[in-house]
């Protein structure tokens, strides 16, 4: 079947495709019985189907024709009964339907996430967000279409198709030739059109991840917009978008139209040649007028599949473009692994942090550092200074482990961080930044986002000592005030202290403070860094500030120059600390 799939497709690929629809019916596999309950289903839902037109030239032909009031009766009490059933059993069918492929759809999506999730910065900061979100979205809604609705419909059509023919055949051989002439035309006439359609879907895919990039880059950024003075612009690039968008959607409709229409002709042609042959045998009185009107409905029913089939052929190569698209995310890997045989930390972490001759580079000529030395001490606060760009940030990404080192290794109480797991290694350490991420949710739920077990004792302890509660008394629901989506309703010191809190929460035994409290007045800073000395005195403390403010207290100052770490003098509070480096 996923040979077939992959050899039905005109990929450049096929190998990466049938990889492809392996990978899909992963996600299949487990809804088996759900699939084979559905597939009895249809079964029986066509076999209602082709027993109406039956039943039609049986009420012509026996009843009607040759006076049989009786029988007449039954016919029509049978055809009844058939339709209520047939309606019960269509009913039931689409619930059920609409239940697996939603599950299958989920499944789908969440796998993906999942997979996003171990994905670095490096790899979101090379994308649209917006192309993500498009991909995650309409084309895997795309290939679940493909892989449920198509598959069921398919299904069906081809029982309709077996039923219809054996019932033509049965009514007249010769006349049932018309079919067997139209179905080879409209195959090759399809496969010719094929490229077109996949060509076309995949340029129509990309527009639609323009515009959704286009949304999602400026609907956050608003207020900077506004301020610039540039709505206009931005509603003009939209428009200018949406344009070439429906360009693309009304040029994929052309070449469908075409696609189907060359079909639906041909199949027109046989029934009005049906009609005329098999109408010229009744008038002649060699045939009875119910088998021709039963005749004529299952050239109907016969090429309906036939094209729901053909038309199939047609969504295989639109679903071809976004299982293509879906799977270059699924085929993005992560840049760390996970160790094959993990150390586990004790439950007390020192926070005692070495690099050993690190070196690491976005690109491989370009380093940020190179072979260097350097120690954070356990429980002692360090500064990380540099000019801006040097790659401060980037040193917090090895030790967070977003990057492994190119060469050389990063150790954590005496354990190389590779070997530990990630997610207890970044559960020791919290990150206070620059930007604070809030989600949408209550004070309360941000606060406890990286202890969700935190009691409320503990959280209104941290909310205390991050010097909130005045605030958070003034906040309508307190704690339980919802807070916007990405915290636009709090200030940029509000949000840093909120952050505050988060870390005290999580009882890190690493705390990073990356430009933390950049935001807040001096004063304000004064206290937060006082209360965060008192609080993580025993914390391994890294301090990364271009105020010198913030670095006064601080034990030890890291120099980031020429790719070393080098122990910087605290006589130097220059905080670009390229002249200290002397
Ligand atoms: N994901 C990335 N891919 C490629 N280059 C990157 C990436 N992140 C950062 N860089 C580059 O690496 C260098 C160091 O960046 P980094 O953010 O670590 O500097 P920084 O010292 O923290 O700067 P600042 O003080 O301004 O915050 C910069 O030149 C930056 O452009």
């Amino acid at each position: 079947m996923v040979k077939w799939l992959a050899a039905a497709v005109d990929g450049k690929d096929p190998a990466k495709l049938e990889q492809a629809f392996r990978w899909l019916y992963t996600f299949i596999r487990p809804h088996r019985r759900a699939i084979i309950g559905l597939l009895g289903l249809s079964m029986l839902g066509s076999a209602f189907v082709l027993l109406q037109p039956w039943l039609t030239k049986m009420l012509i032909d026996d009843a009607l024709l040759a006076g049989d009031y009786n029988l007449l009766l039954v016919m029509a009490g049978a055809m009844i009964g058939v339709g209520i059933l047939s309606t019960i059993l269509s009913g039931v069918n689409r619930y059920l339907h609409t239940q697996l492929s939603g599950r299958i759809l989920f499944a789908l999506r969440e796998h993906l996430y999942c997979h996003l999730q171990t994905l670095s910065p490096r790899f979101f900061g090379g994308r649209r967000i917006g192309d993500i979100l498009s991909r995650l979205d309409g084309d895997v809604s795309q290939i679940q279409r493909f892989a449920v609705d198509s598959l069921f419909s398919a299904f069906s059509s081809v029982l309709g198709l077996v039923g219809a023919l054996v019932l033509l055949v049965s009514l007249s051989w010769q006349l049932s030739l018309l079919v067997l002439v139209l179905i080879p035309l409209e195959v090759l006439w399809l496969r010719w059109m094929r490229r077109k359609v996949e060509r076309q879907t995949r340029i129509m895919r990309e527009r639609s991840a323009d515009l959704s990039s286009f949304l999602v880059e400026t609907l956050p950024a608003m207020k900077f917009i506004q301020a610039s003075a540039q709505e206009k612009r931005e509603a003009n690039k939209l428009n200018g978008l949406s344009d070439r968008y429906l360009g693309e959607l009304l040029n994929l409709q052309v070449v469908e139209f075409f696609t189907q229409a060359i079909p639906s002709t041909l199949t027109s042609l046989t029934r009005a040649a049906a009609f005329l042959i098999g109408g010229y045998w009744v008038i002649q009185g060699q045939w009875q007028l119910g088998s021709l009107i039963a005749f004529s409905t299952y050239l109907g029913m016969a090429t309906g599949p036939v094209q729901s089939l053909l038309g199939l052929y047609v969504a295989i190569q639109r679903m071809s473009v976004s299982l293509d698209r879906v799977m270059e995310l699924r085929r993005a890997t992560p840049e760390v692994s996970l160790p094959e045989q993990p150390v586990t930390l004790p439950e007390h972490v020192q926070g005692d942090i070495v690099f050993e001759q690190v070196t690491f580079g976005y690109q491989a000529d370009r380093p940020i550092l190179s072979q260097a030395n350097a120690r954070f001490s356990a429980g002692r606060s360090t500064a990380l200074i540099g000019p801006s760009g040097v790659g401060k940030s980037t040193v917090i990404d090895l030790l967070l482990r977003y990057y492994d080192p190119s060469q050389g290794r990063i150790l954590l109480d005496g354990v190389e961080l590779r070997h530990i797991p990630l997610d207890q290694l970044r559960q020791h350490i919290a990150v206070v930044s620059q930007e604070v991420t809030l989600f949408r949710g209550s004070l309360a739920d941000n606060i406890r986002y990286a202890a969700p077990s935190a009691t409320q004792e503990q959280l209104l302890h941290a909310i205390e000592m991050a010097q909130l509660t005045d605030w958070v008394a003034t906040l309508p629901q307190g704690i339980e005030t919802p807070i916007g989506e990405r915290g636009s309703q709090l200030s940029g010191g509000q949000k840093q202290r909120v952050a505050i809190a988060r870390a005290l929460l999580q009882q890190p035994s690493i705390l990073i403070l990356d430009e933390a409290t950049s935001a807040v007045d001096e004063a304000t800073e004064r206290e937060v860094i006082t209360n965060v000395n008192r609080l993580f005195s025993g914390t391994t403390r890294i301090v990364i500030s271009h105020r010198a403010s913030t670095l006064v207290d601080v034990d030890e100052r890291l120099l980031l120059h020429e790719q070393q770490l080098l122990d910087d003098l605290p006589r130097h509070t220059d905080t670009t600390g390229v002249q200290g480096a002397s």
